[in-house]
């Protein structure tokens, strides 16, 4: 689980209710650094195994249309400076444009694995690997920040190639049933992240619907691996996917004109 910084209930709190959970902090760049380094080192002190850094948000940059508001009594207990204010476009403010810089500077003062979040590029993954991090995560902040940005799936093959191997790769945005997860495995993802299908799990049935959707999700890989006569999830291969323009060029669509209508 990664834990968002923008969360109501202290970081240490979450630690204690999931003492053997696989724990990483979320995290966005604010300066000057020593707030970050004081936040890294509450992080690290609270036992969370890495830190996942959001690279695809701004200060307030946001082009998209979601009225999206905090409930006026949140409380920003975990952001590495004191919140001003108290709405969500105060604590947004806060967060400083991330440079490589800042990534070799987080690697320096650290010893635990970074990884970057919110790379959709090639380039992007190849430079993430030359600054070191442990992990590339495909994601386009579930298409919260910018309208039009490419489908994380879509991205996904590029990173894989342009990575070969190098780190670990996790992708999230859009994954919806288990098949949306085969397919990001098949393509060479590590992992796959949810956001908003935990969310829907716990407004409609506290932590039971979160469990609920997650083992939705698996029984739904499962039987993706089944029906494609495979019993392990490392056999996944991309041999088991085609792109949509695979169809396209099979069957050209005047082909079909031609034989049904000609
Ligand atoms: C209500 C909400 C709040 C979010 N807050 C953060 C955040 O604080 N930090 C972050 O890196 N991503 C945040 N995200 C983006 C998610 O981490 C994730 O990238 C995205 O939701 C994945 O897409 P999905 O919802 O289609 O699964 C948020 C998403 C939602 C829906």
């Amino acid at each position: 689980m990664i834990l968002s910084e923008v969360t109501g209930t202290p970081l240490e709190e979450v630690d204690r209710a999931v003492p053997h959970g696989h724990r990483w902090m979320q995290a966005y760049m604010v300066k000057p650094r020593s707030d970050m380094l004081r936040h890294i080192r509450r992080v690290e002190a609270a036992g969370y195994k890495a830190i996942v850094l959001t690279i695809d948000e701004v200060a307030l940059r946001r082009i998209t249309y979601s009225n999206f508001e905090y409930p006026a009594s949140f409380d920003y207990v975990n952001v590495p400076r004191p919140v001003i204010g108290g709405s969500v476009g105060d604590v947004e403010n806060q967060i400083d444009t991330v440079t490589w810089d800042d990534v070799d500077w987080l690697k320096n003062v650290t010893r635990l694995p970074i990884i970057l979040k919110g790379i959709l590029t090639p380039e992007d993954a190849e430079l993430a690997v030359r600054h070191g991090v442990d992990g590339v995560y495909v994601s386009n902040h579930g298409g919260r920040t910018l309208d039009g940005t490419t489908a994380t799936i879509n991205a996904l093959w590029d990173v894989v190639r342009a990575v070969k191997g190098r780190c670990e790769i996790y992708l999230d945005g859009g994954i919806r049933n288990g098949r949306d997860v085969y397919t990001a495995l098949a393509l060479g993802a590590q992992a796959v992240f949810i956001g908003r299908p935990a969310i829907y799990g716990l407004a409609t049935n506290g932590s039971q619907g979160v469990q609920d959707v997650l083992d939705i999700l698996t029984n739904e890989l499962e039987s993706t691996m089944a029906l494609t006569g495979v019993t392990r999830v490392c056999d996944i291969s991309p041999s088991y996917v085609v792109k949509q323009s695979y169809y396209e060029n099979q069957f050209p669509s005047n082909r079909f004109s031609a034989k049904f209508f000609g």
